[in-house]
């Protein structure tokens, strides 16, 4: 069987450790991963959401954080302190800093991102062929009020900040006013992305961010198209339970986007036109009658990755539920 799942971070990486688990030899797992939250810092070109996958599945990832390498050590980022130079809020270690150096460098030689990123998970072997959404360069950013009444040039008290800077930096601590993913009108799926889709035999939304990573994935000319027509059945799983985002403030961006941070409601946000399933946890059972009555059938499971027995129930659940589904 062939499963396509579209993936953020830490969220999107954990469910596809859980579906290695439960599926059959032979199948094949593709994931197409979001790249507007890529960064460029201290010359190199940072891959957040690709690399917490290809680390996460690859057996590197530091578990606690689901970001960067496990066993990490930061002498690089404490000399580029004692540089000034920054910015000091985005924590690269000294293991992780050799993936941007190494996919720089591939860069620069010319190859693209999706020729790069194969190549950096040759060495992690990560069980699942890893695409980008595009080889093009998408960067999102968020447009925020800030306290300054001074007139600044972006308007009166707004202005635009590397997503980066607003959910690291910031903690999202200030309301966002406008997601922008800088780049996504003009870029191209990657090579085999568009293909992928279609040969699929089952589409996967894990639990990641609708708006920051399944959304920009989707913002990607073709992409939201391919899938909708995709004659494989698409499952999502929701990404807020009781009401609140599992971890990640994906609430914050959810209201930026204008769309409740409830189970149905990121359902409908998606759309029956592009989704044909939909998981909701225990905790959000009521939500089952709304989300079906919009013509998108859905379970209520335990959706609480909280340990790798239960993600990979939820992966059953979700290929069940495609099954169930399949035209
Ligand atoms: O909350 C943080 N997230 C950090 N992240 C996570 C990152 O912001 C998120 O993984 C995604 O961008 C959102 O899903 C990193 C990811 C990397 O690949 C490399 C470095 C970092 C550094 C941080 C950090 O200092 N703090």
């Amino acid at each position: 069987m062939r499963i396509v799942a579209l993936a953020g971070g830490i969220g999107g990486a954990r469910f596809l450790r859980g579906l290695k688990d439960v599926v059959a030899p032979g199948d094949e797992i593709t994931v197409i991963g979001n790249t507007g939250d890529d960064i460029h810092l201290f010359g190199l070109k940072v891959c957040p959401d690709l690399d917490t996958v290809m680390y996460t599945l690859g057996g590197g990832i530091h578990e606690e954080q689901g970001w960067g390498r496990a066993e990490e050590s930061f002498a690089v980022k404490d000399e580029l302190t004692a540089y000034g130079v920054g910015p000091s809020w985005f924590g690269l270690g000294d293991k992780d800093f050799a993936t941007h150096i190494v996919r720089t460098q591939m860069l620069g030689a010319g190859y693209p991102l999706s020729a790069v990123t194969e190549a950096l998970c040759d060495r992690w072997q990560p069980g699942v062929r890893l695409l980008p959404m595009s080889d093009d360069r998408v960067e999102t950013h968020v447009k925020i009020t800030t306290g300054d009444t001074s007139g600044s040039a972006a308007g009166s008290g707004t202005r635009a900040i590397h997503f980066q800077e607003y959910w690291v930096k910031l903690h999202a601590s200030v309301d966002a006013e406008a997601i922008i993913p800088v780049g996504a009108d003009t870029a191209k799926p990657a090579p085999g992305v568009l293909e992928a889709i279609a040969a699929a035999d089952v589409i996967l939304f894990p639990p990641s961010n609708p708006v920051v990573s399944i959304g920009t994935i989707l913002a990607v000319p073709g992409i939201r198209e391919a899938v909708a027509k995709a004659s494989a059945p698409v499952v999502g799983l929701s990404p807020i339970i009781g009401g609140a985002p599992v971890r990640g403030m994906a609430d914050k961006v959810l209201a930026a986007v204008g769309v409740e941070a409830t189970a149905a409601a990121v359902a409908l946000h998606y759309g029956a036109d592009l989704i044909d399933g939909w998981l909701v946890d225990e905790a959000d059972a009521e939500a089952v009658t709304e989300v079906a009555a919009s013509g998108i059938p859905c379970r209520a499971i335990p959706l609480l990755m909280s340990d790798p027995a239960a993600t990979a129930a939820m992966a059953r659940a979700a290929l069940e539920l495609a099954e169930q589904v399949r035209a």
